[in-house]
């Protein structure tokens, strides 16, 4: 009798290579992703030790950290900015790994262009340096994310050394309410179980509500499993996640698509597969959330009050409440409904597919007008230039533009500051991204996170709102 495993056993046991007494194992890396933060030393140490790439055509690189969401045709006018993005293509056009370009139609965040070109698909085990490539796991692929050391080894071995993480099952049953979605799943599962609940875990997401979900709605949730503490999030796979892959770029085509499908069909918890721990959680008790703190697991409803740290027993937990009530300027109890903003980044690795910028365009259409007199700027950076494209054939970037957002060129942005687009210091952003750390999108900024229908509602009132009213 076979014994029943789970979906993150059969990733794993289909990739190792060896695996040493102690539970050291060489996994085998079938996808690299590379962007410009994480590899120039990695390049570097390559070159060192005379070591070459070990299989060129399972990187795809691409620079989207460090790149200006404006007008391109000047190049990038930062100096650190722009020597970060030259040393990307100079390293990969010196190896000969394929990267799309900064004014490539096909360049993006590398998380959104990843699945997009078919290059990361089910089964696969796929890494980058850089945290967030959990958001691939919502293929059936196990993908996280690794430290420059670790990319010099990918490049030079194709493979990984990793521990086995514990199995972790969050099911989220039953149906969401009108206005809530994958963020509000996400932003819910880390209130619930904390940003170390995780830990140690691979998390595999299941239940009707994530079933229901597009491939769009599970990259939202897989990509936050990062902040919830497991460096993986898988999602097994289904005829949704099939469709998806068909006919793009990097897929398999003919009698090999064929046959990747019949393998790929095998990629689920079998019944009965041990789980170390299982979370539940009913979508129908899902509310639109809005973080109010410094950390995404300070997170509460739109219908609910800012915290009150007098009312927390527990000191230690009442001195975070505190401090991060003085960092975000909020005043105990205040309704989050009544928190005003000063501007709204709509984009990043979690909320910039073209579902997400449909979701987004449809609340201010059916808002209308323009955005509030408060707000400052409202960014709309879709995830890669071909999510622009298919956006703006769709009218989209007129709705936007017409209500007074800024529509921009596709790169990481306001998600983090290491580029031009920044909050300035204590201004206060609703954002579709994933961190609201202290500092986070610019020195002295205060994150809300919040989905695209939430953030684009924000836009429109200048305050937050219950989206539900107005779905
Ligand atoms: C720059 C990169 C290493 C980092 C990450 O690993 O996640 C960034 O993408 C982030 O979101 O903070
Ligand atoms: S969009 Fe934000 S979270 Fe995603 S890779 Fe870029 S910086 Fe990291």
């Amino acid at each position: 009798m076979t014994v029943a495993r789970t979906l993150y056993d059969k990733l794993w046991d289909e990739h190792v290579v060896h695996t040493e007494e102690d539970g050291t194992t060489v996994l085998y890396i079938d996808r690299h992703l590379v962007h410009e933060v994480t590899s120039p030393q990695a390049f570097e140490g390559l070159d060192l030790a005379g070591r070459k790439v070990w299989r060129l055509s399972a990187n795809l690189a691409v620079s989207d950290h460090n790149v200006p969401t404006t007008d391109r045709s000047q190049g990038i006018s930062d100096p650190v900015s722009k020597l970060q993005v030259d040393t990307l293509d100079a390293n990969c056009d010196r190896v000969g790994i394929t990267q799309f370009k900064m004014n490539d139609k096909r360049q993006g965040i590398v998380h959104v262009i990843g699945p997009e070109q078919g290059a990361t698909l089910p089964g696969m085990t796929v890494v980058c340096g850089d945290s967030h490539t959990s958001t691939h796991g919502a293929f059936g692929a196990l993908a996280h994310g690794i430290g420059t050391s670790e990319v010099e080894h990918v490049l030079a071995t194709q493979t990984l050394l990793a521990k086995k993480a514990k199995n972790l099952l969050i099911k989220v049953e039953g149906q969401l309410p009108k206005g809530c979605g994958a963020k509000d799943i996400v932003l819910a599962i880390i209130g619930k179980i904390g940003t170390a609940g995780g830990t140690g875990y691979t998390i595999e997401f299941g239940g009707s509500a994530i079933r229901a979900l597009s491939m769009e709605g599970r990259m939202t949730v897989c990509n936050m499993a990062i902040e919830a503490g497991a460096r993986a999030g898988l999602i097994a796979v289904d005829d949704t996640t099939i469709a998806y892959c068909k006919g793009r770029p990097f897929s398999p085509s003919g009698v090999e698509w064929n046959q990747a499908v019949t393998y790929w069909k095998t990629l689920h918890s079998d019944a009965g597969a041990h789980f170390d721990k299982v979370v539940e959680l009913d979508a129908s008790q899902i509310r639109p959330q809005v973080t109010w703190g410094t950390s995404p697991e300070m997170v509460l409803a739109i219908d609910d009050r800012v915290p009150d740290p007098d009312k927390e027993k527990d000191g230690v937990k009442r001195g975070a409440i505190e401090r991060a009530l003085t960092y975000m300027n909020l005043e105990p109890n205040k309704p989050i409904s009544d928190i005003t903003i000063d501007k709204v980044f709509i984009g990043s690795c979690t909320n910039s597919r073209i579902e997400d910028m449909r979701e987004a365009a449809a609340v201010v259409r059916r808002l209308g007008g323009r955005i509030a007199k408060n707000v400052k700027l409202a960014l709309v950076v879709p995830g890669s230039g071909l999510v622009k494209q298919q956006a703006e054939a769709e009218g989209l970037d007129q709705v936007f533009k017409g209500a007074g957002f800024e529509w921009r060129e596709p790169g990481c942005s306001m998600c983090l500051a290491m580029n031009a687009d920044r909050l300035e210091p204590g201004e206060r952003c609703a954002s579709t991204s994933n961190r609201n750390f202290e500092g986070r999108q610019g020195q002295g900024g205060r994150t809300h996170l919040v989905s695209p229908a939430m953030a684009a509602a924000a836009a429109m009132e200048g305050h937050f709102v219950d989206i539900r009213r107005i779905s």
